[in-house]
């Protein structure tokens, strides 16, 4: 069955909301009280001054490619311990190249609504399944839902890709992503290759347990504009279902927030053209037992302006097993997951994402819940350095 609410874009609702015909927001979109977001904390609050935005984490990729650089690498540590996400640099892709895919996403979402439904995300039953053009699954009517209208598509393996959710129009847009996705699978692939030689181990390391045919999945997402941003989440609360995840934001817009682990919220800012996010997800978090952290993000929405993102996630291949690496686990720094198909983590993180639960915590994979020992065994640079002797 799927739910009635399933049918209706967010941006149909904006437009009506625009028009004057909604006199108050849908309830569905409408978070309880205790959860909405409060105004962002950078610009308005004195606990998170301006030099926090300055210190936001910048690494170059392509000085991280060369293991004599050890300020570069200083750099990616300290990101990964504080924020768990960074902006990069040095990546080569063409602001052009950057550009263009941003563009052709935007025009996609601007296309008329028949035109966009010809790539629903429903498969030939008419039952929702995630890749192609809707919102995220609704389960229930209790299910608060966000402000977004998605594009989902598997873009790697290329055998994987499936051409009925690849849109016609523009027709610009299907080669572009296939550009852009091979210049930020190398974004990503330097990033994996620096992780591991960060904790002493050779640049294979993460790269191995992720195997050769890793999975890339893309997901432009558009934010209408809303009548009502205090009460709504762009995107809720969350962590990423992969090893790595590669942002290419909006070039006018911000709305990405990071919880920081004071439990402060803070604005990712506006990045330069040129500029991508890299972010740590879960599955690098179960292979490096916890030595790094998913952070968890969401996005608040903007009054009056659109808001586009493109974001590929980086998955290992679906056969391999899912665990912490042996090399970072230790009578002192026992496993903290429990072994499982990366398929199967990937799969469940559809039903987490429903329920706004992170996919570990959803699968139960935790070998216990002592947060003590998660803290202890993977924030510090100690712990780091710890795992570096193995
Ligand atoms: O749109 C954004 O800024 C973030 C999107 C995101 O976090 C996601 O799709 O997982
Ligand atoms: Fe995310």
């Amino acid at each position: 069955m799927v739910h009635q609410a399933q049918g209706q874009m967010v941006q149909e609702v904006a437009a009506a909301a625009a028009a004057g015909g909604l006199p108050t927001l849908p309830t569905r979109y409408v978070l309880r009280e205790e959860r909405r977001p409060t105004a962002p904390t950078t610009g308005g609050d004195v606990a998170a001054p301006e030099a926090e935005l300055l210190a936001f984490p910048t690494v170059d990729v392509q000085r991280l490619a060369d293991p004599s650089d050890v300020e570069e690498a200083d750099k990616l540590r300290s990101a990964l311990q504080s924020w768990g996400l960074f902006k990069v640099t040095g990546h080569g892709i063409p602001v052009a190249l950057l550009d263009g895919v941003r563009d052709a996403g935007l025009e996609f979402f601007h296309l008329p609504a028949e035109e966009k439904l010809r790539h629903a995300n429903r498969d030939d039953a008419g039952e929702f399944q995630p890749e192609g053009y809707g919102i995220d699954r609704v389960d229930t009517d209790e299910q608060v839902l966000d402000w977004c209208d998605r594009l989902y598509l598997t873009v790697q393996p290329e055998e994987a890709r499936r051409a009925r959710f690849w849109p016609a129009n523009p027709p610009s847009l299907a080669g572009l992503l296939h550009e852009y996705a091979l210049g930020s699978e190398q974004v990503a692939r330097r990033v994996i290759m620096a992780m591991g030689r960060l904790l002493g181990f050779g640049e294979e390391f993460f790269l191995d347990l992720v195997g050769d045919k890793g999975g890339t999945d893309a997901r432009f997402t558009y934010y209408p504009p809303c009548p009502r941003p205090d009460l709504v989440y762009g995107l809720k609360p969350h962590t990423d279902n992969s090893v790595v995840t590669v942002l290419l934001l909006d070039r006018d817009v911000g709305g990405l927030q990071v919880l920081l682990r004071d439990g402060r919220w803070v604005d990712v800012p506006v990045l330069g053209r040129d500029e991508l996010l890299v972010v740590v997800g879960e599955e690098m978090e179960i292979m490096s037992n916890a030595v790094f952290r998913a952070p968890t993000h969401r996005v608040v929405t903007s009054g009056e302006r659109e808001r586009m993102t493109l974001v590929l996630f980086y998955q290992p291949e679906p056969h391999k097993d899912l665990q912490p690496a042996e090399e970072l686990v230790a009578e002192d720094r026992p496993a903290m997951y429990r072994k499982l198909k990366a398929k199967a983590f990937g799969d469940g993180f559809w039903d987490a994402f429903a329920l706004g639960e992170r996919t570990i915590d959803f699968l139960n994979i935790k070998v216990d819940d002592d947060d003590d020992r998660a803290e202890s065994a993977g924030s510090t640079p100690e712990a780091a350095a710890a795992a570096a002797a193995y």
